[in-house]
């Protein structure tokens, strides 16, 4: 599956915050988008997951449009920044409702058995993080939209996280951002810099030094 994000343009209050973007991400690799704090990343997908509404946009699929909101498609699915799981839900619940399997889950997060019968509040940031990560990799939408997965994760956490989605790859769109450009530059097989407006394909760490991203003295990845 192929999925093209066209001729964006979206203005908060006047302000142009995204201009002509073309973006493209397919099935078989992880698509990065690495950008300052503010400059349009998080407004991005949330247009493409259709709760956004731009000036103009284009989204096509397999080289045909979507002109209804993606999440009414059934393609997509959707990890925002912040927390969704109800309040009140314990995390076998949840994993029951997504019909995504708790003991295959907890196989791979043992530490999780003891705390089935938690609700979000009684788990830390970062595990929960964990669970609603995992929640949307392991869905059945063939497009997936993670906005900051890595956050709030210890480096154990996220080395299984990038195992999982170096699986789920072989059969979704994967479009991912998130600040720890490390993880987003070893796990991802295409990159995006979203800057002045735009989106800038790049290829590897010193674009990313030479286009104000990272700093000049940034640790060099193998
Ligand atoms: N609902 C809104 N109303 C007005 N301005 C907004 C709104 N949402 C975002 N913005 C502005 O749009 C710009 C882009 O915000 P966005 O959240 O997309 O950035 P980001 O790249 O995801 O940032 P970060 O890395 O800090 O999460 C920012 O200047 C922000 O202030």
């Amino acid at each position: 599956m192929i999925l093209e994000v066209d001729n964006i343009e979206l203005s908060y209050d006047g302000k142009l915050i995204l201009d002509a973007v073309y973006l493209k991400a397919e099935t078989g690799k992880i698509t990065g988008i690495l950008g300052r704090n503010g400059s349009g990343k998080t407004s991005l997908l949330s247009i493409i997951y259709g709760i956004t509404s731009p000036k103009y946009k284009l989204i096509r699929v397999d080289g045909l449009p979507i002109t209804k909101k993606m999440y009414k498609t059934g393609l997509i699915a959707y990890l925002p920044q912040f927390s969704y799981l109800p309040t009140h839900m314990t995390l076998k619940k949840a994993f029951y409702l997504y019909e995504i399997s708790w003991k295959d889950f907890v196989a791979k997060f043992p530490s999780f058995e003891a705390l089935k019968n938690y609700i979000k509040a009684e788990i830390s940031g970062g595990e929960l993080r964990l669970v609603e990560t995992y929640l949307i990799l392991l869905s059945e939408a063939k497009i997936l939209l993670l906005d900051e997965p890595f956050s709030n994760l210890s480096p154990l956490y996220i080395d299984q996280l990038k195992a999982i989605l170096f699986t789920v790859k072989k059969e979704k769109v994967i479009l991912l951002t998130d600040h720890f450009y490390t993880d987003v530059l070893d796990a991802a097989d295409e990159i995006y810099l979203c800057k002045n407006r735009k989106l800038k394909g790049i290829k590897n760490q010193q674009e990313l030094i030479e286009n104000g991203y990272l700093p000049l003295d940034a640790k060099v990845l193998k």
